[in-house]
C-alpha cells in the first residue's frame, strides 16, 4: 500500500571543517623560509530547498540519514583545503521544519526558499595565516570544527494538488487506484481509508498528485467520524474533486443531498490565516459507479442541476474506467492553472534564504556549579567553545594560543571574579566539555616549556646561541666527557665492573652518551 508520508525525522551530519596545516617552506640555501601551511576548507552545509517539483517526503522516509562533504585539510605551500560541497535536499513547498524537540524552525512556504538545516564546520587556519609580527613561525595550526549533527523533523502541509472528498464508500480509493499506481485499501464498508493515500497521475504532459482522504460525514467539521483529521488533509490541497456515489442504497442519500452535506462541512472548517477557504478553491464533480444501470440513470438525472450551479461534472466508473480519461485531463487543467497562479506570485517575491537564528557570538558566561570535590566553573559561549574545538591539545603551542585567546576575551578575569583559584576545575562547553585544572598562569605555560611561543629557535636568529655560547657549551661537553671517562677508569680500577659489563664498554659509545648528558 502506498501510504503517504507527511512526517519524517531526518538525521543530519554536516561536513567537518578541514584542519589547518603546519608547514615550513624550504628553498635552496634557505631551508627554513617561513611558515606556509594552508587553511582547512569549510565543511559543506546541508540546505533544505522548497522545490515545486517535489511532492512527497517519501524519499526521506526511506533514507533519513544525510550528510554533506567534509572540508579538505590545508597543505603546505599555502594550499588551502577544498570547501566541502553543500548538500541540497529538495523538499515539497509547504514543508514545516521543526527541531528535534518540536520547536518550529521555519515554514518553507515559497518555492525556492532555502533553509540551512545543518551548518558545516569551519576550516582551521594554517600556520601561515596564524603568523604575525610577533609570532613569525607558529608551530601549530587550528583544527577544523565539527559540522552540525542532529535530528530535525519535516512535516508536510501541502500534501497534494487535488483532494478527493466524499462520503465513505463513494469510491474515492477506487478512483485513485484507477487513476494512478497507488494501491489503497478498497472495501465496501465505511471508513476503509484511515490515513490519506497519495497517487501520482500523469495526464498528457502534466503530472500531479491526488490525495485520497478518509470519508467525510455530517458533523465532520465538529470532529465526527474522522472529521478534523480528514479536513486537515484537505486544507493542504489546492483543488477539490467531489466524488458522489450514485449507487448508494442508504435511505435519505442521493448525490445532491450528499453534496449539500459535504459543502456544509467544508464551509464550516476554519482554514489557517492566509489560506484560501476550502469552498473558494477550484472544484469538480465526479458522479461515480455509472456501471450500475440505476446509477447511470440517476447521474444523468442530477447532472443538469449540478451544471446549472456552475460545476463541471464527469460521469465515471472506477470499475469500467468509463469517463476517467476526460476527468484526469480536466484535473490536469485545474492543477496547471493553480500552479501558474502560484508561480506568478512566486516570481514577484525575492529568493528567500533562511539561516538558523544567529547565536550571540560575542559573549560568554561563567557559571559556578557545585561538584563533589569543590566548585566547577563552567564557561559557556559560542566563541570559547569553538576555540576549544579548534585546539590540538597535543600541541603545547596550540594550547598556549588557546590560553591567549581566552585571556584576551576576558575569561581569565571573569574566572577570578567568580572566585576561581589555582587548581579550580574549569570546564568549557556543555556536554563533554573540555576540563582544565585552572592555572591562572596558563597563559604563559607554553613560554615556560620552550622558547617564547611563536618563535622557532631554528629560524629566529636572536634565539640561536652565539659563537661564544657554543664554544662554552663545547668545552663543557668535552670536560664532561673527560670526567666521565676518568670516572669509568676509576671504577674499573676499583674492580667495580663485572666482566660482561666491561665487554659492553666501548670508548666511543660512552663518549656519545656523556655528550648527551652534557647537552642537557
Ligand atoms: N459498481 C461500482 N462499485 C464501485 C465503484 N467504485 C467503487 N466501488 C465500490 O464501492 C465500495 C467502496 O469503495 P472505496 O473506494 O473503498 O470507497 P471510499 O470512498 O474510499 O470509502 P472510504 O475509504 O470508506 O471513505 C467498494 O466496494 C468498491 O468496490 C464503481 O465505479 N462501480
Ligand atoms: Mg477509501
Amino acid at each position: 500500500m502506498a501510504t503517504f508520508v507527511d512526517r519524517v525525522t531526518l538525521h543530519l551530519r554536516a561536513g567537518n571543517g578541514g584542519n589547518g596545516c603546519v608547514s615550513v617552506r624550504r628553498e635552496k640555501f634557505k631551508p627554513l623560509a617561513g611558515p606556509d601551511g594552508g587553511n582547512g576548507g569549510n565543511g559543506g552545509d546541508i540546505v533544505l530547498v522548497a522545490d515545486p517539483q517535489v511532492t512527497t517526503l517519501l524519499g526521506y522516509h526511506r533514507h533519513p540519514h544525510r550528510s554533506s562533504d567534509n572540508g579538505g585539510f590545508g597543505m603546505g605551500d599555502h594550499r588551502s583545503g577544498h570547501t566541502g560541497e553543500e548538500l541540497e535536499l529538495p523538499v515539497p513547498v509547504g514543508t514545516v521544519v521543526k527541531s528535534a524537540d518540536g520547536e518550529e524552525l521555519v515554514d518553507l512556504t515559497e518555492p525556492g526558499m532555502r533553509f540551512v538545516a545543518a551548518a558545516g564546520g569551519l576550516g582551521g587556519l594554517g600556520n601561515a595565516a596564524l603568523a604575525t609580527q610577533k609570532r613569525k613561525a607558529p608551530g601549530f595550526a587550528l583544527l577544523g570544527t565539527p559540522g552540525w549533527e542532529g535530528d530535525i523533523l519535516l512535516e508536510l502541509k501541502t500534501v497534494a494538488d487535488v483532494a478527493l472528498v466524499g462520503y465513505p464508500s463513494a469510491g474515492k480509493s477506487s478512483l485513485i487506484a484507477a487513476l494512478s499506481a497507488a494501491k489503497p485499501k478498497i472495501a465496501d464498508y465505511p471508513f476503509t481509508t484511515l490515513h490519506p493515500n497519495l497517487g501520482v497521475v500523469q495526464a498528457g504532459d502534466v503530472r500531479y498528485t491526488v490525495a485520497d482522504v478518509p470519508g467525510l460525514i455530517e458533523g465532520a467539521s465538529e470532529g465526527r467520524g474522522l472529521g478534523l483529521e480528514f479536513l486537515r488533509h484537505v486544507e493542504r490541497c489546492s483543488a477539490l474533486l467531489h466524488v458522489l456515489d450514485c449507487a448508494t442504497l442508504e435511505p435519505g442519500r442521493d448525490p445532491l443531498s450528499d453534496l449539500e452535506v459535504i459543502l456544509g462541512e467544508l464551509a464550516a472548517y476554519p482554514v489557517p490565516e492566509g489560506q484560501v477557504p476550502l469552498l473558494e478553491r477550484p472544484q469538480l464533480i465526479a458522479l461515480n459507479k455509472i456501471d450500475v444501470p440505476d446509477a447511470r440513470e440517476l447521474a444523468d438525472f442530477v447532472r443538469p442541476d449540478l451544471e446549472a450551479r456552475g460545476y463541471r461534472v464527469f460521469e465515471i466508473s472506477t470499475v469500467s474506467h468509463e469517463g476517467l480519461r476526460a476527468l484526469s485531463f480536466a484535473l490536469a487543467e485545474l492543477v496547471e492553472e493553480a500552479r501558474k497562479a502560484e508561480a506568478a506570485e512566486a516570481e514577484i517575491r525575492p529568493r528567500i534564504v533562511i539561516r538558523p537564528k544567529a547565536v550571540d557570538d560575542a559573549g560568554f558566561t561563567v557559571k559556578v556549579e557545585g561538584g563533589s570535590d569543590g566548585p566547577v566553573y563552567r564557561i559557556l559561549g559560542a566563541k570559547p567553545e569553538r576555540w576549544v574545538a579548534q585546539t590540538d591539545f597535543a600541541n603545547d603551542e596550540a594550547v598556549g594560543y588557546l590560553a591567549d585567546r581566552l585571556a584576551k576575551l576576558g575569561v581569565e578575569d571573569r574566572l577570578f571574579t567568580a572566585g576561581a583559584v589555582a587548581g579550580s576545575t574549569v570546564v568549557i562547553g556543555r556536554d563533554n566539555g573540555v576540563v582544565f585544572d585552572w592555572e591562572p598562569t596558563l597563559t604563559s605555560t607554553a613560554e615556560l616549556i620552550t622558547a617564547p611561543r611563536g618563535t622557532d629557535a631554528r629560524i629566529d636568529q636572536s634565539a640561536r646561541p652565539t659563537r661564544a655560547q657554543r664554544r662554552e657549551d663545547y668545552f663543557d661537553r668535552m670536560d664532561g666527557k673527560a670526567e666521565a671517562r676518568a670516572e669509568l677508569l676509576r671504577e674499573k680500577e676499583a674492580g667495580l665492573w663485572q666482566d660482561d659489563d666491561y665487554d659492553d664498554y666501548d670508548g666511543q659509545d660512552s663518549g656519545a652518551s656523556s655528550e648527551e648528558t652534557g647537552r642537557e
